[in-house]
């Protein structure tokens, strides 16, 4: 049986790629008009991995030559004090961008802080009038991820007019807005879920198959169509035995080799997306807020 020369989509290229626009434009508004976006990140508490993602993020927003504005929280933060907090920087004028790092601890209500984020400054797009937006097809500061699988999708294939896509998982931070996302791209799209009776068999008749469920190992080789696009949304960090551990993605990767006509690795493919997407968030809200507009790109 012939097999297929699966390629793999190098995200951390395509996000170098972008961070490099980014960081051009950011320049050159610098030196014509003397304006530099800030970018505000909020994290509470001490969970390891969110440390690490705050640290890359402000790390990147600096090196971009944006302004970055770190926030770092106790865990036993109230949330009036968060809120508090989210209210001071939507006053601020220096800051374009607030991003509040999930999750958050239990006793905080997610949704009634991202609700809080004035909705100009919400560059990760998941409060209530920007997930509107997206909804709608109108312009609007969307998710990163979603958005940076998005990116790839369009560098690969071109237009995803009309293909069959089907994303596996529902969470608000990736599958929903990523299914709203290939909807208005004009794809037909099955959104899979944890009751979704017979996943596999959705997923075989997808051109695009995009999983997000954190389940390592869910989609296995056999649940491709031959030649789709995978994308591999899934980061698990798993022990390998020998008292190390790895990082692997929601796909059996080398079951996916010569099934998938194309696929993200894990790590490197969708994950740096999301914090170049995150700083192509934070230029597109600064540029309306210095116009005086208070929308984003066109989603
Ligand atoms: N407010 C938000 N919270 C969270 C988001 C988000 O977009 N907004 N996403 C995730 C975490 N995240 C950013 O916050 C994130 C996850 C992974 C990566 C990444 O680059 N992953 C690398 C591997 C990194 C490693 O070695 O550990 C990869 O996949 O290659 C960046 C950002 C949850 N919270
Ligand atoms: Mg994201």
């Amino acid at each position: 049986m012939s097999t297929i020369d699966t390629r793999l989509i190098d995200g951390k290229q395509h996000a170098a790629a972008l961070t490099a626009r980014v960081s051009a434009e950011v320049a050159q508004l610098d030196r014509e008009q003397g304006q530099v976006p800030g970018l505000a990140v909020v994290l509470v508490g001490t969970d390891a991995a969110s440390e690490v993602y705050v640290r890359n993020k402000t790390r990147q927003t600096s090196s971009v030559g944006m302004r970055s504005f770190a926030h770092t929280l106790p865990a036993d933060t109230s949330e009036a004090e968060l809120l508090a907090l989210v209210a001071r920087l939507n006053a601020d004028p220096d800051v374009h961008g607030i991003l509040v790092q999930l999750p958050l601890p239990p006793s905080i209500d997610s949704t009634l802080v991202l609700d809080a984020i004035d909705p100009a400054k919400d560059v990760d797009g998941l409060g209530q009038v920007n997930v509107g937006r997206v909804t709608l097809g109108h312009p609007a500061l969307v998710p990163c991820t979603p958005l940076g699988c998005l990116l790839l999708l369009e560098a690969e294939l071109g237009s995803l007019s009309g293909l069959h896509a089907v994303v596996v998982g529902r969470s608000n931070l990736v599958g929903r807005p990523m299914s709203q996302l290939l909807l208005n791209a004009d794809c037909t799209v099955t959104t899979a879920h944890i009751h979704t009776v017979d996943t596999a068999a959705h997923a075989r008749r997808a051109d695009i198959l995009v999983v997000a469920t954190g389940r390592p190992g869910l989609v296995r080789g056999d649940w491709i169509k031959p030649g789709a696009t995978v994308i591999d949304v899934g980061i698990t960090r798993i022990p390998t035995g020998s008292g190390k551990t790895k990082l692997v993605g929601d796909v059996v990767f080398e079951e996916a080799l010569g099934v998938a006509g194309r696929i993200t690795p894990v790590p490197g493919g969708v994950g740096p997306m999301t914090i170049a997407c995150l700083l192509s968030n934070t230029l597109h809200a600064a540029r309306r807020q210095w116009a005086g507009r208070n929308t984003g790109r066109a989603a």
